[in-house]
């Protein structure tokens, strides 16, 4: 196909690529997974209907939708009984998709309004340039109570998600040490799973008081909360997850100065999980991080995806002697700084 002839085929993927985001997650607020999931084999259209509460005519206008994507998959029995019957099955991507694993991150992708204006873009967002004088303000948008409790589910996701990731393939770096400190580790999720992979460290999940005050009782994990902006309780690591790339490169420094405060100078280290942006080469997670990086644009003031120069420049700012690059098949990479 030329090129003239390829774009015309493309330009679709964009005139209603979001359609399919939005398809998606109907399905997922209807919860077709776990149906699916809890019948155990192949299901008619109309049992379908009857366990997710959907009329069949438009279920099965969605399911043609998604089946056509590759999300589940159609199968036609020949069963003597049931000639040219149409039955729906799970695919290993759909098992991803259900609420207790990835479906939450299009839940919030797909969330009230996804707020990346032109306005906002001329007016400097995104660009580093401070758009509000007030980081601390991270959203732009109102935030309904049931919007953030959706948030909040999202997070536990995404932390469970990410150490999964650390846990099986980064063990090494948790050798030997002590004290892990997770600054803004949320209800402590994240910290909690350490702890349990790695049996011999103490935990210190650290966030804000208002979000520590709400975090469940885990073993061997202390909740403490403060402002990583003032200080970052001792530990011998310090682990920092999808926080940096929420504030500018100022603020970054900052934060980074007060973890290198509460570790050992010659024994120490902080341990960030955070995208690193490859804008040489591709692999098969580069399209996510630049979709992560878009989505944190629309919803911070300053921050962003980093590419191994910038996270560079960050760690030498804040006075890190040397660090670590370790690439992972994941969105997230771990980079260890030392002091
Ligand atoms: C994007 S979430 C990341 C949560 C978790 N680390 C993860 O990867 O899923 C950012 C976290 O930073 C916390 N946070 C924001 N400002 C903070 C501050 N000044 N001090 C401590 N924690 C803060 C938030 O409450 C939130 O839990
Ligand atoms: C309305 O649609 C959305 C708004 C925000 C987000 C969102 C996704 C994230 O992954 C994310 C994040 O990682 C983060 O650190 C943050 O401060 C905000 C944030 O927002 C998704 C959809």
């Amino acid at each position: 196909m030329d090129k003239e002839a390829q774009a015309g085929v493309d330009v679709w993927k964009y005139a209603l690529g979001f359609d399919v985001m939005r398809v998606v997650k109907c399905a997922i607020e209807l919860g077709i997974p776990e149906a699916l999931e809890s019948h155990g084999k192949p299901i008619s259209l109309s049992d379908l209907s009857s366990s997710v509460g959907c009329p069949e005519i438009s279920l099965h206008r969605i399911m043609r939708f998604l089946t056509h994507h590759g999300i589940f998959e159609k199968q036609i029995t020949d069963a003597p009984h049931y000639p040219g019957s149409v039955f729906y099955a799970q695919t290993p991507l759909s098992r991803l998709l259900s609420r207790d694993n990835m479906g939450t991150f299009v839940l919030v992708q797909a969330g009230p309004e996804f707020g990346l204006t032109a306005k906002d873009l001329k007016a400097g967002k995104g660009s580093g340039v401070e758009a509000s004088p007030d980081e601390s303000i991270i959203w732009n948008m109102v935030i309904d109570k049931e919007y953030d409790k959706l948030f909040q589910e999202f997070l536990g996701c995404h932390a469970k998600v990410a150490t999964s990731a650390v846990i099986d393939n980064c063990s090494k770096i948790f050798q030997g040490i002590g004290t892990v400190v997770d600054v803004g580790g949320h209800e402590g999720t994240a910290i909690g799973m350490l702890v349990k992979a790695f049996p011999w460290i103490r935990g210190i999940n650290f966030d804000l008081p208002d979000v520590v005050s709400g975090a469940p009782l885990l073993q061997g994990v202390d909740h403490v909360g403060g402002n990583m902006f003032e200080s970052v309780p001792k530990a011998d690591a310090v682990m920092l997850m999808w926080i940096l790339h929420d504030w500018s490169d100022k603020l970054c420094v900052d934060i980074l100065k007060k973890c290198k405060e509460a570790i050992a100078t010659e024994t120490g280290k902080v341990i960030i999980v955070e995208a690193v942006i490859d804008e040489e080469g591709e692999d098969e997670y580069t399209g996510a991080r630049l979709a992560l990086d878009m989505t944190i644009m629309s919803s911070t003031v300053n921050g962003k995806e980093r590419t191994a120069k910038e996270w560079a420049q960050l760690l030498d700012a804040a006075g890190f002697s040397r660090y670590t690059f370790h690439y992972m098949k994941a969105i997230d990479s771990v980079i260890e700084a030392y002091p």
